[in-house]
């Protein structure tokens, strides 16, 4: 198998394993991720911070974006794009947010393009898994990939934190030449942070 075939795999299982989690303990590990996160320091000293909505059996964000909206941070939201690219919008709270495709909740306001995410201190990435490297496995669409390559080819280096429950963060993720590691992973268990690159 090679490495897509092997990535396929294991986003087929853990994606199988989150659908299996009553709504009471999503609940919690939602609270208990808000919580970590807003412990970050990179979190609390950010001017701004791309982040995304969590829809489905994805580790709740919700929590964690109003905190961060509600005490006057900027949060930009992805929208994404026909070709599994991202725009940005400004996070204006929950009201803000429309149903859009394939299951996504995105806001409503103005699209700043997807360059906006270059000013994030801050970047919270959703993923299927992590490993001891901090090498992170995405949905397959390759959009973050995309923001990832576009950060660093604008010179910007913001903290890179993924969300996921604690049995995502595993020993090895499959890797290919265009991955990028995160600095951190939050869980309801709490705050792992990866050796810098
Ligand atoms: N909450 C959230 N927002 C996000 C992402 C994400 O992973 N989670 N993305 C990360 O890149 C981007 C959107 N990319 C996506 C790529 C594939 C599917 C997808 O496969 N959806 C299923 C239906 C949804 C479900 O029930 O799981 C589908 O279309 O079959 C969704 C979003 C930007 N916004
Ligand atoms: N910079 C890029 N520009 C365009 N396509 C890319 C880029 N980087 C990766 N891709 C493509 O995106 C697809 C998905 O890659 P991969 O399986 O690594 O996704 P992922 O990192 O798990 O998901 P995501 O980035 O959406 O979280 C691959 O076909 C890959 O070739």
């Amino acid at each position: 198998m090679d490495d897509q075939d092997t990535k396929g795999t294991l986003r087929a299982e853990l994606l199988r394993v989150r659908r299996g989690l009553p709504a009471d303990e999503r609940s919690a590990a939602a609270r208990a991720l808000a919580r970590h996160a807003l412990e970050l320091p990179e979190l609390a000293s950010a001017s701004a911070v791309a982040a995304y909505v969590s829809v489905g059996a994805e580790p709740g964000t919700r929590d964690l974006l109003d905190v961060l909206h509600t005490r006057g941070t900027r949060v930009l939201l992805p929208v994404l794009l026909p070709d599994n690219d991202l725009d940005w919008a400004v996070y204006e709270g929950p009201d803000s947010l429309a149903p859009a495709g394939r299951g996504l909740l995105e806001p409503d306001g103005p699209r700043l393009g997807p360059e906006a995410v270059v000013a994030a201190d801050v970047v919270l990435l959703p993923g299927l898994a992590v490993d001891a490297r901090g090498m992170r496995l995405g949905r397959g669409g390759g959009s973050y990939d995309r923001v990832l390559e576009r950060l660093a080819k604008a010179g910007a280096r913001p903290a890179l934190v993924v969300l996921l429950y604690a049995n995502e963060v595993v020993a090895r993720v499959p890797v290919e030449p265009h991955d990028h590691p995160v600095r951190a992973v939050i869980t309801p268990a709490g705050v792992r942070r990866f050796a810098a690159p």
